[in-house]
């Protein structure tokens, strides 16, 4: 070991002998005899600390006086990979897709990984946050038009960030055309992977016009990944010519911990489900159906307000959206208003209390647009089976018909609403679904099994991820 005596009065800089060759190195980070002919003082080791600052955080340094701890502060060399995560809107949204990318970089960042997540605001407001580990870039928007962030800010900002501290990694979530406008933007060099959440289904004649660019970005990145096989099987926008090895599943995971039930939360579940008894008719209190998605087309919450009809239960319709006004109209013409309510958006927080209230959840989804639907995940790790549509697409992967819940035919407000009442009548294959669907959940879609998943593949992909100038 090496001594070495320093300006600050009764510190030394110790150099341990660092044996290595192109396969690594050795090293002996302490060693009591040499440390103490080397220093003179004889300490006992009471722990090793391993602390880690983002990039450009000064790492402390205690100086005591009285001598209660010795430090040896190790500086190890290298970075923790840095990846440019890109998102269309920040998690607030309530989405599917911005729920995703915030599980994943809030995992990543927790691994150790230097990430930004950059995204569009929907209007004018700019963000720059660290949240859950990791920081939160949101650029300025002029609003929406196709689903898209208008977001010049957002191109010119992806171009600063990656000037003034490289990225060696650009991961995109599609389809959104502004992040890939930004994509176009940065050096090819750097490494791409594309999470291939869904086609883009409603601007089919659009399509025409924009599929060739998607085609080619889709061809030069490194890596598609998709949280299902079904993503890739249905999909007839991801490029045929994308080879195999460049298609990766890596299914959807969850931070559960959220949905576990506090004494707040409890109290609004027994709210919830009073206001579903005060809807009886005298006798035993209405069982619950949960639907909780952005009100629009694709979550066919019109055909569920139908299938209602058909069954005698209490329906909560959670989230808002542009046909929230329509769904409100054909409640009161259906005269469903004493056994449905809107809940409007519901807060993360209180997420836990709508899905352990209710006796079973129900995703009525009518296009294909709907790959996966988070909220099923959400449903099974609480314990309640899952009423789905089959759309093909990897919802139907998520929701193992007969195994952790039951599918209908999109569309048919009648079968939905018959499979429904089926199931809230069975305590006995209610409970069955409800407890497999539980540990499918928390097995097969876990928050840690996807970060390490996508850590291997951009660690696969690292030899080509260097610092790029
Ligand atoms: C409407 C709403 C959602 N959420 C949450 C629930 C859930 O975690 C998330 C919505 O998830 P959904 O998947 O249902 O969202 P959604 O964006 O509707 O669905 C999309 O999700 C991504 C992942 C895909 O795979 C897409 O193909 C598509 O399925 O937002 C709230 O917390 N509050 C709300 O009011």
């Amino acid at each position: 070991m090496k001594v070495t005596t320093v300006d600050i009065p009764g510190s030394l800089l110790l150099e341990p002998c660092v044996f290595g060759d192109a396969r690594g190195f050795f090293t002996e980070s302490f060693n009591r005899r040499v440390f103490s002919e080397a220093t003179g003082a004889n300490p006992v080791f009471v722990q090793d600390n391993h602390p880690r600052s983002q990039q450009n955080e000064p790492c402390g340094m205690d100086y005591q006086v009285a001598q209660t701890q010795g430090k040896a502060i190790r500086e190890v060399r290298g970075r923790p990979l840095r990846v440019l995560e890109f998102g269309r809107f920040w998690n607030d949204q309530h989405g599917g897709v911005e729920r995703h990318v915030s599980e994943l970089c809030t995992g990543l960042a927790a691994q150790g990984f230097d990430i930004v997540n950059l995204v569009a605001s929907e209007n004018l407001k700019r963000g720059d946050k660290v949240e859950h580990g990791f920081r939160v870039v949101q650029a300025p928007s002029f609003g929406k038009l196709f689903s898209t962030a208008m977001s010049p800010a957002l191109l010119l900002k992806a171009a600063k960030l990656h000037r003034e501290t490289p990225f060696d990694l650009f991961h995109l979530h599609f389809p959104d055309p502004l992040t890939h406008a930004a994509s176009l933007m940065l050096p090819a060099s750097v490494p791409r992977v594309i999470t291939w959440h869904s086609d883009i289904v409603k601007q089919k004649r659009l399509f025409k016009l924009y599929g060739p660019f998607l085609r080619r970005e889709v061809l030069r990145s490194q890596a598609v990944v998709a949280a299902t096989q079904a993503h890739f099987d249905s999909s007839t926008q991801i490029p045929a010519a994308l080879p195999a090895s460049k298609r990766h599943v890596i299914p959807y995971g969850m931070d559960y911990a959220k949905l576990a039930l506090d004494e707040r939360t409890s109290r609004l579940r027994d709210e919830l489900r009073a206001m579903a008894g005060m809807a009886d008719v005298g006798g035993a209190p209405r069982k619950i159906v949960f639907a909780l998605g952005r009100h629009v087309y694709y979550k066919g919450f019109d055909v569920l307000l139908k299938a209602m009809k058909h069954c005698d239960a209490f329906l909560i319709l959670g989230g808002d959206g542009p046909m929230r006004p329509e769904l409100h109209a054909l409640a009161e013409s259906l005269d469903l208003r004493n056994r449905v309510y809107f809940s409007g958006r519901i807060a993360e927080e209180d997420l836990a209390a709508y899905f352990n209230a209710c006796d079973v959840f129900c995703l009525s989804s009518v296009t294909q647009i709907e790959a996966f639907g988070l909220v099923q995940l959400e449903a099974m790790a609480c314990g309640k089976p899952v009423v789905c549509t089959r759309l093909g697409t990897g919802v139907n992967v998520v929701n193992v018909e007969g195994v952790t819940g039951l599918a209908v035919e999109p569309g048919d407000a009648a079968a939905l609403g018959e499979c429904l009442e089926g199931l809230l009548c069975n305590d006995g294959l209610r409970e069955r679904l409800g407890a497999q669907a539980r540990s499918w959940a928390r097995d097969e879609y876990s928050l840690d099994a996807m970060v390490r998943r996508h850590i291997a593949l951009y660690e696969d992909i690292g030899d080509s991820a260097r610092p790029h100038r």
